[in-house]
């Protein structure tokens, strides 16, 4: 079996005692994994993170990071080899990048100031390492701060909505770093998130919450084949009424016209052209083709009330 770097087993947690905001929680994340912690918006995802590294005492139930039990005496010694970025960096803004990780670095033990330049390359940083972080850019100070959880080579990094705020640019170096990082130094990277498709598009692993209870863990892959592989279309034309006949002749599945918009269900790609020269056959101009994601439905409705 592959070895897990976080377990937990049931795991509780409540903020107060009327409300219990994570129940019976067991998140396996495997070694060399990208885990996607997926969940709406007060889920429990922030929270898990804190228990995780022990900024919040569980109810009931264990932490094993690493194969070891997190308690009192184990503590530090597991969180050396752990990196988290879990609100936006606290950083120095008249200071530079070098200075700010060498503050950071005095934290902890046995950083040389080598390490500090290979962060920054890590991170894609050197060129503006002697620039004031006033001067940074949002998607720049995010970097800094994963370079920071970086300094001590750690074996798991846990981000907490790494890409929230982020240009679309800023979005993509951000992704690009997480799969560096994951594929050239295996680092084990537990990712929260409440956006589906930044998980889709970066992780190995999914874990989806929904009021503080796992409600689907496995891998992305799987995720994807539970929700079958039928493609849904939204197709916007001309003339809705004579496309909705046409396509109704058609005989390959499921249409319908809801708000003006065509909506069918094929089976293959090479259905999607048969759809448009059929309706171009017709002197149906088309002004839209649209591709459902199947995985939006399949969370939406995991985890919709
Ligand atoms: N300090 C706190 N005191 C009391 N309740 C809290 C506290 N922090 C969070 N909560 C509650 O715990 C639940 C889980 O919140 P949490 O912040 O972990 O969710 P989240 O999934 O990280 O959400 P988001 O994506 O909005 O950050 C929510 O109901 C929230 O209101």
């Amino acid at each position: 079996m592959n070895q897990l770097i976080v377990n937990t087993n049931n795991l509780n947690f409540s903020y107060n005692k009327s409300e219990q905001d994570i129940e019976n929680l067991e998140l396996k994340v495997p070694k060399g994994s990208i885990y996607g912690f997926l969940g709406p918006n007060g889920s429990g995802k922030s929270t898990t993170i804190r228990l995780l590294l022990g900024l919040l005492k569980k109810t009931s139930g264990t932490v094993v990071l690493f194969g070891e039990t997190f308690n009192n005496k184990t503590r530090l010694k597991i969180l050396d080899q752990v990196g988290a970025l879990i609100e936006n960096p606290s950083l120095y803004e008249h200071l530079d990048a070098v200075d700010n990780l060498r503050i950071a670095a005095n934290y902890r033990q046995n950083i040389s100031f080598t390490r500090i330049h290979e962060v920054l390359e890590i991170v894609k940083l050197t060129h503006a390492k002697n620039k004031k972080i006033k001067e940074y850019s949002l998607g720049m100070k995010q970097r800094l701060g994963l370079a920071m959880s970086l300094l001590s080579n750690p074996e798991l990094i846990i981000l907490d909505e790494p890409t929230n705020g982020l240009d679309p640019k800023g979005i993509i170096e951000m992704r690009t770093l997480i799969k560096d990082l994951n594929e050239t130094y295996g680092t084990t990277i537990f990712i929260s998130s409440h956006l589906l498709s930044e998980i889709e598009r970066t992780c190995t692993h999914v874990g989806i919450i929904r009021n503080g209870k796992m409600i689907y863990q496995d891998t992305v892959a799987s995720l994807k084949v539970s929700k079958g592989s039928n493609i849904k279309l939204d197709i916007e034309v001309d003339l809705p009424n004579e496309a909705l006949s046409v396509l109704k002749d058609l005989n390959m599945g499921n249409v319908a016209l809801l708000d003006d918009f065509l909506q069918i269900e094929v089976c293959s790609k090479e259905d999607i052209t048969k759809v448009i020269d059929v309706l171009r056959a017709s002197k149906i101009n088309i002004y839209q083709v649209t591709i459902k994601n199947n995985l939006e439905e399949l969370f939406l409705s995991l985890t919709e009330n």
